[in-house]
């Protein structure tokens, strides 16, 4: 049975993408690695293909928290802090539920992310709802990165 985990999508699935793993047994994060080499220009933010997408069970959600290495080895930061990956999202009609980092470049010298390098960790959690959320309107997921509302 499919609880929940990763899987590549299809526009990488001859690409080696490599499914993530934790590194020890008590890690909480899966770490996940760039699915393309990319460079980033001093202070440019580039969202970094994984070719991965996530499936959870309701009421979970994974967050994507940056490798603490990251600041003083690579000079890169995770941008919006946390990556929310939502249920909802794996296999939207836009991109296939295609998760991505977004990342900065906080030197002043290209920082070269090569495929396979890890970047990020994934933690999945379960979360509550509030009083009342049965009532409100929901919208149909249809994409990431700003897809609801106007
Ligand atoms: O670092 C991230 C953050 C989000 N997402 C994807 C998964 C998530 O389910 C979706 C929406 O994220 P969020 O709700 O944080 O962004 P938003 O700006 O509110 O966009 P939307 O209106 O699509 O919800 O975008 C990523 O791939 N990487
Ligand atoms: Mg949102």
């Amino acid at each position: 049975m499919k609880t929940r985990g990763f899987e590549v999508v299809s526009s990488y699935e001859n690409a080696g993408i490599n499914l993530p793993v934790r590194s020890t047994e008590h890690s909480a994060g899966y770490d996940i690695e760039a699915a393309e080499t990319v460079t980033l220009a001093p202070g440019e933010i580039k969202l970094i293909p994984t070719g991965l997408k996530a499936y959870m069970q309701a009421f979970e959600v994974l967050y994507m928290y940056s490798r603490s290495s990251n600041p003083r080895k690579k000079g890169l930061v995770l941008i919006n802090s946390v990556g929310v990956i939502d249920k909802d999202y794996y296999n939207n009609p836009e991109n296939e539920g295609h998760m991505y980092m977004q990342m900065r470049n906080i030197t002043d010298h290209d920082v070269l992310v090569e495929k396979g390098e890890r970047v990020v960790q994934g933690v999945f959690m379960p979360f509550l709802v509030a009083d009342g959320d049965e009532n409100t309107n929901k919208e149909r997921r249809t994409g990431g990165f700003g897809s609801t509302g106007q």
